[in-house]
C-alpha cells in the first residue's frame, strides 16, 4: 500500500502551522512534509510531531530571499557561502526531527549566467551538501519543477535530474519525482515511474491533481491506477500530498476533500 504524508505547506491552511500537525495525524496520517522549518525552533517541532505521533520525512533546505522570488540556491555562482550555511543549518534541524531527507532547491538561472558556469556550481554545491548529510544518513533530493509554476527554474525534466544524480556520484542523492510537474513538463507518467524506479534513484514521490494542483481525484490523472502501478513495482518510500485543497483555507477544506485518500489508508 502507497504510504502518504500530509504536505503542511500546502494542506490544513484554515489552521496555524503548528496546528497543522495535529490536524493531519486526526485525518490518519502517519507521516508530515513541509517546506522550510526554519521560523520554529526545531524542539518545538519535534515535540509537535512526538504528540501526533507523526514521522518528518521531508523538507527543504533554506532557499535564499523566498519573498524576493528566490527557489534556491545550488545553481547559483557567488552564492556558496550562503548555500553551505543553508545546508549546516538544514542537516541541524533534519538531526532533530529525525528527518532523513533534505530537498535542496536547485534555483532560477541567473538572467545571462554562462550555463556551463551555473551547472558546475550545481554539481559541486549538490556533492557539498551530500558529503556533509552522509554521516548522519540523511539523503539529498534533487526535484525538477515545471517552469509554469517556476519559470527559469534550474531542473525541470526526470531524464535531467538522473544524468545530474549520476554526474554527482554520490550514494545518498537522490531524485524528489513529484508527478505533478512531471506531468505538466513531460506526460507519460505511468511509463516514466516504469522507466526510474527500478534505478533506486528516486527517493521521494509528490501527487495533486492537473492542472490545478487540487485534489488527486481532481483533473486529467488516474491516481488510482498510478498507486496500484507503485505498489506493483515495490515502492515502499512516502508519497507527499503536496496540492492546495479546492476549497482553498475554507474551514475543514483539507478533511473535506481527503475522499480520495480513505481507500489507501
Ligand atoms: O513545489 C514543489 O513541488 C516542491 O516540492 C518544492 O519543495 C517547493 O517549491
Ligand atoms: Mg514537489
Amino acid at each position: 500500500m502507497p504510504r502518504f504524508a500530509a504536505n503542511l505547506s500546502m494542506l490544513y491552511n484554515d489552521v496555524d502551522f503548528l496546528d497543522r500537525f495535529a490536524a493531519a495525524a486526526r485525518d490518519g496520517f502517519q507521516a508530515v512534509e513541509y517546506l522550510f522549518p526554519y521560523a520554529h525552533p526545531a524542539p518545538e517541532l519535534a515535540e509537535r510531531l512526538r504528540a501526533h505521533g507523526l514521522q518528518q520525512v521531508l523538507f527543504n533546505a533554506p532557499p535564499g530571499d523566498w519573498d524576493a522570488g528566490e527557489r534556491g540556491l545550488a545553481c547559483l555562482p557567488g552564492r556558496e557561502a550562503e548555500f553551505r550555511a543553508g545546508i549546516a543549518q538544514a542537516i541541524e534541524y533534519a538531526q532533530a526531527l529525525q528527518c532523513p531527507r533534505i530537498h535542496v532547491m536547485a534555483g532560477l538561472v541567473p538572467q545571462g549566467a554562462d550555463a556551463a558556469a551555473v551547472r558546475a556550481t550545481y554539481v559541486a554545491n549538490v556533492r557539498h551538501a551530500a558529503e556533509q548529510a552522509a554521516p548522519h544518513g540523511i539523503r539529498i533530493l534533487l526535484e525538477p519543477i515545471n517552469g509554469r509554476d517556476m519559470p527559469g527554474f534550474f531542473l525541470s525534466r526526470q531524464d535531467q535530474a538522473h544524468a545530474l544524480v549520476a554526474e554527482i556520484g554520490a550514494t545518498n542523492v537522490q531524485v524528489q519525482m513529484d508527478l505533478y510537474h512531471c506531468q505538466i513538463v513531460e506526460g507519460d507518467l505511468a511509463m516514466k515511474i516504469r522507466q526510474y524506479l527500478p534505478t533506486g534513484r528516486v527517493g521521494h514521490l509528490q501527487i495533486a491533481g492537473v492542472p490545478e494542483r487540487h485534489e488527486p481525484d481532481v483533473g486529467e490523472l488516474n491516481h488510482p491506477y498510478l498507486f496500484r502501478l507503485l505498489d506493483s513495482l515495490g515502492y515502499d518510500g512516502w508519497i507527499g500530498c503536496e496540492y492546495r485543497p479546492a476549497r482553498g483555507a475554507a474551514t475543514h477544506a483539507t478533511s473535506d476533500g481527503l475522499g480520495w485518500l480513505k481507500p489507501w489508508l
